[in-house]
């Protein structure tokens, strides 16, 4: 097993709902297609995009079966695991049995815990199955460094993906811990924090807007990564502030605002079709969201050149 986390800008593809409510498998094979031709890194599949909290065991191991035999060994492909952690465990073994080469383990449901709980959640399911684990910190499942140092002796753990955003933790626990972890910025709509992640060594993010301009995604980062401080600021104010401008008034937008961006961009999605908690997008930020889209259009043309 090679244990190294995936790096660059990592596919969270969603799961397409059709109108009997069913997983739409044409829908996402073509989605995570399409991301694969765009040169994302790595896909993770049934993570929180994915609408993980909804997913029953059987929908869950058909969306790892479709993800894998798409994905190949093209790129790392990781499934999310975690909440219940009976149901966590039984969906790592899923993950094992079809080849994935890891999970992303989600907090756990609801409950709070201890931070020798939070360790004794995150190490049994890591330590479960072979297959490498990222731990995703956030919620409630946050870290101290002696839990983070405690998780670097589970050799299955490969990754560390922040998703609470405190940067005295972040360089606390870089500054400790460095080479032994893999970085991920896994905090909503990562692009916008991103320049403050780079110099600590986050040398990934989790990105929702790949799901749709996987191209701007690219060129963002690629600018950030050379230092072209006129480009990250274009791309910025023109695209990425103005999306998280409408995702931050939605509680849901996490999902549904992916959602409406892909079927915006003429993906196989309905963007209605999500599953309670979550809503769909408002009528009023689909149209704004279209309107950022087509200028994003315009300024960054679709070309699908994969950074080197
Ligand atoms: O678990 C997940 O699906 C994610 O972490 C990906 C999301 O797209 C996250 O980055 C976000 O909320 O923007």
């Amino acid at each position: 097993m090679n244990r190294v986390a995936p790096t660059g800008i990592l596919g969270f593809p969603v799961t397409p709902l059709d109108d009997q409510d069913q997983v739409d498998e044409l829908a996402l094979t073509h989605n995570i297609e399409f991301l694969l031709d765009s040169g994302l890194e790595a896909m993770f599949v049934a993570c929180g995009a994915g609408e993980y909290h909804s997913l029953e065991l059987q929908e869950y191991e058909s969306l790892v079966e479709i993800a894998k035999s798409v994905v190949g060994d093209k790129v790392p492909l990781y499934t999310g695991v975690g909440g219940n952690i009976t149901d966590a465990l039984r969906k790592a073994e899923v993950s094992e049995r079809h080849g994935v080469d890891g999970y992303l383990i989600m907090p756990p449901y609801l409950i709070h815990g201890e931070q020798e709980g939070i360790f004794q959640y995150f190490n049994t399911i890591a330590s479960h199955t072979d297959l490498n684990a990222i731990v995703y910190h956030r919620n409630n499942a946050v870290m101290q460094l002696s839990t983070l140092e405690r998780l670097a002796r589970t050799p299955q753990v490969v990754g560390f993906k922040d998703g609470y955003g405190s940067m005295e933790l972040n360089i606390e626990f870089t500054q400790t811990l460095g080479d032994r972890f893999s970085w991920l910025n896994g905090m909503p709509m990562a692009e916008v924090t991103m320049p403050a992640y780079v110099p600590l060594g986050f040398k990934s993010y989790s990105s929702a807007i790949s799901n749709y301009i996987p191209h701007i995604s690219r060129k963002y980062f690629d600018a950030l990564l050379s230092n072209d401080k006129e480009m990250v600021n274009d791309i910025y104010q023109e695209v990425i502030l103005p999306i998280n401008r409408i995702r931050r008034q939605g509680k849901s937008y996490a999902i549904s605002l992916i959602k409406a961006g892909m079927e915006i961009v003429g993906l196989p999605v309905n963007s209605s079709n999500v599953r309670p908690p979550v809503t769909p997008v408002t009528k009023e930020h689909y149209q704004q969201l279209e309107e950022i889209l087509k200028k994003a259009h315009d300024k960054y043309p679709v070309d699908f050149t994969k950074s080197l």
